[in-house]
């Protein structure tokens, strides 16, 4: 098992999204691709890595001991909140020992180990906050609330940001605490610290499934591999 110098390599995993966009009408972490879970699947992923001694992870409180049953007794399950920040929030208090903490959505059930793996070797190496990231492929423009475009930012400074994203415990832990409202991913509470949050090459195989697409791109990758 990986160590940091400071602590255990802990995984946050939050699952406790209702997966509204999806429409499947059951909570996105426990929906199946191939006969394995979304979160299955994510945990499965970690633990292939080899560079994290312990996962955490988030669920609605109904699932709670399903998931228990599901993972076996390596993995602790918590109960989520109703935001995202909310769930990662939990998390943390189960992840007290930690000297790295990382933060992987459930929903990017295929993202490959190695990824896992050098974004814990950044932070090992001495950065604070690391997260994966790709350039945008399309133009993005801002709109106001009628929809009427008001600018188109510089395409080559934008990022798709995705998960693991790897933070030195102690870091996230402040930005936690400093955080009076939600934020979309864990570097954006680090950013408003003030500290730099690096960004490494991300994977394509890391999307988030959010939508019927995203579930049929991950069915059609998985039914190739099996094939
Ligand atoms: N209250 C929440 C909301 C989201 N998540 C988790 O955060 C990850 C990223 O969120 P997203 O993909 O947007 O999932 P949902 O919130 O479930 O999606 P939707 O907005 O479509 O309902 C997911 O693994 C999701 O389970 C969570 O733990 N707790
Ligand atoms: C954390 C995240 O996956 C980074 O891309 C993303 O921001 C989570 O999205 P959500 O829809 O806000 O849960």
């Amino acid at each position: 098992m990986a160590r940091s110098n400071s602590g255990p390599v802990v995984a946050l995993v939050p699952a406790a999204g209702r997966g509204l966009r999806l429409q499947r009408g059951e909570p996105k972490a426990f929906v199946e691709i191939g006969n394995r879970s979304l979160l299955q699947r994510s945990v499965d992923g970690l633990i292939r890595s080899g560079a994290v001694d312990r996962i955490v992870v988030i669920v609605p409180a109904e699932l709670v001991q399903h998931t228990r049953d599901l993972l076996g007794s390596d993995v602790t399950v918590v109960e989520g909140a109703s935001e995202r920040t909310g769930s990662v929030r939990l998390g943390l208090v189960a992840a007290e020992d930690a000297g790295i903490v990382l933060v992987h959505d459930a929903a990017r059930a295929l993202t490959p180990p190695s990824l896992v793996a050098r974004v814990v070797a950044e932070v090992q190496a001495g950065r604070g906050a690391v997260v994966p990231a790709l350039p945008v492929t399309d133009t993005v423009k801002a709109v106001d609330f009628m929809g009427a475009v008001v600018g188109t930012p510089d395409r080559s400074t934008l990022r798709a940001i995705q998960t693991p994203q790897g933070f030195r415990a102690d870091l996230l832990r402040r930005a936690y605490d400093a955080a009076s409202d939600a934020a979309t991913d864990d570097a954006g509470l680090v950013e408003r610290l003030g500290e730099t949050v690096h960004t490494i090459v991300g994977e394509a195989l890391a999307f988030k499934i959010t939508t019927p697409h995203d579930l049929l791109l991950a069915e059609a990758i998985i039914a190739r591999e099996a094939s």
